[in-house]
């Protein structure tokens, strides 16, 4: 539940072509306590200002020359989009109340005002409108938890195989290729072992944060395992455009990792499949380079395998180019 300090600094607005009227209206909120309250007397005016302020509250007079009460509602309608419309409605007209409520306000306040009813209407629609906001904002880092790996922040596998989709459909319409980078790093077991596994959590964020510095900013990193990314690249033409940033990837993996007092160092192993060359879907992409990355494995880690443009034969091994780090 939201606060009594977050009601009373909620963002209020109050739209009245007369002075009177918000003069009443603004004496009557700063009396209750309220602290963030502006107001227009410029109907036209309401839908920039809440463009630009978001408000939690607009207290609407309907009756107003040019733009009536009504009209406003419409455009702030458009803006809020399936959204909250936080629209107190203020009539002297009883029969304007119920087609206020149609057309979109939450409430409405009868002129003239009664102080109680004023109070009790205007506290309870902020109340309902941050409360909106609140699971709003839940359900984003909900999305966002469902989407991302917890402990490095990366995107996660369901995530990586959403772009790598859009990646695919993208290079089928421009006739290119693209890469899907398989890695895992070598021996990570060992600093976990040794040092604890609080410790080789620090080596994984800083891994992702490396592999992250190392790639272009339109390509996905992300994390699918344990010790184990995947990095997609769209837009290349040629083998070599994966093979020499895999190159730059394994050399920054390299580097001597600090963390509290000691100084680590670790390798990683990456296998690449291409598209359409090696495979035209997203699960083979990614079944193809973590084969590939078998490869590097088995050949002595510390360096990147690429999938063999020719399909292996039946229970043949799968032939493999391989491409070491420079010593
Ligand atoms: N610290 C930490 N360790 C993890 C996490 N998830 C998985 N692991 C550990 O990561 C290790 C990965 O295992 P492997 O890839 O088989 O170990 P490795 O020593 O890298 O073996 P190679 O890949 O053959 O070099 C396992 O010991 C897991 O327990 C995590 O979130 N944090």
């Amino acid at each position: 539940m939201p606060s009594r300090d977050e009601i009373l600094n909620a963002k209020v607005l109050v739209v009245d072509d007369c002075a009177d009227n918000i003069d009443l209206m603004l004496e009557i909120l700063r009396d209750a306590g309220y602290t963030n309250v502006t107001s227009t007397m410029y109907p036209e005016q309401v839908c920039p200002l809440h463009r630009q302020h978001c408000y939690d509250l607009i207290l609407l007079d309907l009756q107003m020359p040019g733009l009536n009460g009504f009209q406003v509602m419409k455009g702030l309608k458009a803006i809020e989009q399936g959204g909250y419309l936080p629209v107190l409605a203020l009539t002297a007209q009883p029969s304007f109340k119920i087609a206020a409520l149609e057309a979109g306000a939450r409430d409405f306040i009868s002129k003239p005002f009664d102080l109680l009813e004023v109070h009790k209407r205007i506290h309870n629609m902020l109340e309902v409108r941050l409360l909106y906001k609140e699971l709003a904002q839940y359900s984003k880092q909900q999305q966002e938890l469902a989407l991302h790996d917890p402990l490095t922040g990366l995107p996660n596998r369901r995530l990586l195989e959403d772009r790598i989709a859009t990646v695919l459909q993208h290079a089928r319409r421009q006739h290119s290729k693209a890469a899907v980078m398989y890695l895992d790093l070598d021996g990570f077991k060992g600093i976990n072992d040794t040092y604890g596994h609080a410790c080789g959590d620090e080596v994984l964020k800083m891994v992702a944060s490396r592999l992250t510095g190392c790639s272009r900013k339109e390509d996905t990193v992300a994390r699918v395992g344990g010790d184990e990314f995947v990095i997609v690249m769209g837009d290349i033409t040629t083998l070599r455009d994966a093979q020499e940033p895999a190159a730059k990837l394994i050399e920054a993996v390299s580097e001597p990792y600090l963390i509290n007092d000691l100084t680590l160092k670790l390798s990683t192993s990456i296998g690449i499949s291409l598209f359409p060359d090696d495979a035209d879907n997203v699960e083979a992409l990614i079944a193809v380079a973590d084969s590939a990355l078998y490869q590097a494995k088995r050949s002595g880690k510390n360096r990147c395998c690429a999938a063999a443009l020719a399909a292996p034969l039946p229970d043949a091994p799968v032939q493999h180019s391989m491409l070491s780090t420079p010593a």
